[in-house]
């Protein structure tokens, strides 16, 4: 959407507006009396007013036009205000500059000059529109959602605490690596919470999922019609994070040639969009992430060593959950208590058995796959007992215990399912995600039947 209002009281000015303007604005409003501006800018999202300087008969000394002007950009600072202005008050159109105005234009005015200044206006707004949605966005996230506490009393995690904490307030680029699902995610939040750019926006991109094609524009934005699909302008991931944070997640799973590219970006911490011309400064702190390793890659020249270099200053290594063993327990109980308020299932504890048995596993999925373990477990659990046999990992050492469980698992869960559906097959088959008839043929093969 893109919509202008025009304030003018010269109603051929509206006219003559309307047919220029139609083109190429979803939404044309004229108004004749500036009295009507604030009730207009309340009723609908309006990216550019177009303001005359003058509207009282026999007044032209342009302050109302500045007065108007100061009230807008008051309530609405995203908005891009453009002057209209006649050759004898280029003076004040410079003051409306120094109090937010975006341009101004000289009437009469060249057609094509409008155009393209009443363009870039309609671009900046945009820009500021999801700058300004993306922190109300992280406002209210902020607001609802308690900052996740990073859970662990292993001598490991005490460490990694204490690196966090004396590095976060520096704006240092800090690369976190571990294995999958050790919560590397978790510690770039609690670096961005802890440093001083925490009201600012930690904005994160998956570089494992940004397509070769669309990595520019992802990272730096475009301008409309800067390719076949560039519809709109857009803001990219270097803009919405400035003065706030970037955490590049995965980075080392992006292509030697496109590593270039994001190198560039950093070392002149500005960016171009793609298809524009103007060069903008970017102020962020970068956080990245990796279970590759890194160092590995420079020497196989799968990664280049002056982007390690440059996004290593501090590396936070996270430690995999099979080396922190006083932790298994901590965090098994912590998401335990979290999950059985979540599926209301009053207070539970582990046997002693479960606890054993949680602790002798080796957790290849990590703190993840604790979680999911224990969701199940929550999940199944009828008694305020947690026994082990519903402690049902997803992975394991060797492939004959794996079949093992996963047969155990299977016999678990269909057991489960029947004593929640007696005589009720069709239910039992849906709350275990399969057809009746796949699961008449395990009950068969199992002796269940
Ligand atoms: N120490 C911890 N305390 C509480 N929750 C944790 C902890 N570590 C990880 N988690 C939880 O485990 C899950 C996985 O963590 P996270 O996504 O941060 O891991 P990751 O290392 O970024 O994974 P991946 O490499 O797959 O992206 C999340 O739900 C996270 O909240």
């Amino acid at each position: 959407m893109s919509n202008i209002l025009i304030i003018d009281d010269n109603l051929a000015v509206h006219s003559t507006l309307e047919i220029i303007l139609e083109p190429h604005f979803d939404n044309i409003t004229c108004l004749a009396d500036p009295l009507n501006i604030m009730g207009t800018l309340a009723t609908e999202t309006y990216h550019i007013v177009l303001l005359d300087m003058n509207f009282s008969p026999g007044l032209n000394t342009g302050r109302e036009g500045i007065r108007w002007l100061k009230k807008i950009k008051e309530t609405y600072p995203q908005i891009s205000v453009v002057m209209m202005t006649a050759y004898g008050h280029v003076e004040l159109a410079v003051d409306a500059l120094k109090l937010g105005a975006t341009d101004f234009i000289l009437k009469p005015w060249d057609n094509r000059k409008l155009l393209a200044t009443l363009k870039s206006a309609l671009q900046l707004s945009i820009s500021k529109n999801e700058v300004k949605q993306l922190k109300e966005k992280a406002e209210a996230l902020k607001s609802t959602e308690v900052f996740p506490d990073i859970i662990g009393e292993s001598q490991s995690i005490k460490n990694m605490m204490s690196l966090i904490e004396k590095v976060a307030k520096t704006d240092t680029n800090i690369l976190i690596t571990g294995e999958n699902g050790t919560g590397k995610e978790l510690v770039a939040k609690a670096v961005h919470h802890l440093s001083k750019r925490q009201k600012e926006s930690l904005v994160e991109v998956d570089m494992g999922a940004v397509s070769e094609t669309l990595f520019e524009s992802e990272l730096f934005g475009h301008v409309k019609g800067a390719f076949t699909d560039a519809h709109q302008d857009r803001i990219g991931k270097f803009e919405l994070a400035n003065k706030g944070s970037l955490f590049l997640d995965e980075i080392g799973n992006l292509s030697f040639s496109l590593q270039a590219k994001l190198l560039a970006a950093l070392q002149n911490r500005q960016i171009t969009k793609v298809g524009g011309n103007k060069v903008i400064p970017v102020d962020i702190r970068l956080i990245s992430a990796t279970n590759k390793n890194l160092f590995k890659m420079v020497e196989d020249e799968e990664f280049r060593q002056d982007l390690l270099y440059r996004i290593n200053t501090i590396q936070i290594e996270v430690p995999p959950l099979r080396e922190r063993d006083d932790d298994v327990i901590v965090l098994a109980n912590h998401f335990k208590d979290i999950l059985a308020k979540k599926y209301e299932k009053g207070t539970l504890s582990f046997s002693q058995k479960a606890e054993d048995k949680l602790k002798a596993y080796h957790w290849p999925g990590n703190v993840r796959e604790l979680q999911h373990t224990i969701e199940r477990a929550v999940i199944l659990s009828d008694s305020d007992t947690i026994s082990d046999d519903l402690l049902m990992t997803t992975a394991s050492e060797n492939t004959s215990v794996q079949t093992l469980n996963m047969v155990k698992m299977e016999e678990v869960l269909i057991k489960k399912a029947m004593q929640k559906h007696p005589k009720n097959v069709s239910a039992a088959a849906e709350e275990l995600g399969i057809t009746r008839q796949t699961l008449y043929n395990k009950m068969k093969k199992l002796g269940l039947d």
